[in-house]
């Protein structure tokens, strides 16, 4: 069975004084029945995994270079991610594709570095409005799955989250059935390439997630989860979309 996982993005957002918001996320959630991740900017990755102590919310990155070190100013490498206390890592988000022209092969390698550094990649993939109304949003999945995925990746070092370009920080969401039949097609891509271990991939939904869609999303059939932008930046907000993962995870077969 795979663990659902509630996943927090917090962007270029948050000071010292935004870990309060985790502060009263850890106190809803004591003693959490799904798996909660919080990817705050890099400055405070080391601060948050810290304050933390030992509840069990886990802390990651938003990028990582795909390089171990080495003369890349301003870049941070999975292992100096991992140093500061993170254990996953956000790669190939749909801002860092577009604002940094990140291509599939350059996302595989910083996958690739997060395995190498023992982090769980959260490989990021989904098609823009263009895309899906030109009826080629299964092609750009699955050409995003197949090259930004890379070799060794399982269901234990990598996390996968469809976010479609046109649904995040939006409002705008698609249907049910929309997110149902891509989180069907990248299952059985997986599984087709990965064989059994296909089916323990984490598969997250991520694009304008909120309170109150979150029980309608997290019912549909291979939504693991979610990745959440905006609505990940107030505890008041991101608890609501924890309980309704975690009642979906009662509903979970055992
Ligand atoms: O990483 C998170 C996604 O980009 C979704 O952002 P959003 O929840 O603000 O739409």
């Amino acid at each position: 069975m795979r663990r659902r996982l509630a996943a927090g993005n917090w962007k270029m957002n948050g000071t010292a004084a935004s870990l309060s918001e985790m502060d009263a996320l850890i106190e809803a959630h004591l003693s959490p029945s799904v798996e909660i991740l919080l990817c705050p900017p890099a400055t405070l990755i080391a601060a948050m995994a810290s304050r933390k102590g030992q509840h069990p919310l886990a802390v990651g990155g938003q990028d990582c270079h795909a390089a171990a070190s080495g003369a890349h100013t301003g870049d941070l490498s999975a292992q100096q991610f991992k140093d500061a206390g993170a254990t996953f890592v956000l790669v190939g988000h749909s801002e860092r594709r577009t604002d940094h022209r990140e291509t599939d092969d350059v996302v595989a390698g910083k996958a690739r570095a997060a395995h190498a550094a023992g982090l769980v990649a959260v490989i990021c993939l989904g098609e823009t409005l263009a895309e899906r109304e030109a009826g080629q949003t299964l092609d750009v999945v699955g050409r995003q799955l197949d090259n930004s995925v890379p070799d060794g990746a399982t269901g234990l070092n990598t996390v996968v989250a469809y976010e479609p370009v046109w649904a995040i920080g939006t409002g705008l969401t698609p249907t049910s059935e929309q997110i149902g039949e891509v989180h069907e097609f990248m299952r059985s891509r997986l599984s087709a390439r990965f064989g059994a271990d296909g089916a323990y991939f984490r598969l997250l939904y991520g694009g304008s997630v909120k309170p109150s869609n979150a029980t309608e999303i997290f019912a549909i059939p291979d939504v693991d989860g979610a990745l959440v932008g905006g609505a990940s930046l107030k505890a008041a907000d991101f608890s609501p979309i924890v309980t309704a993962l975690e009642q979906a995870a009662d509903m979970d077969l055992p």
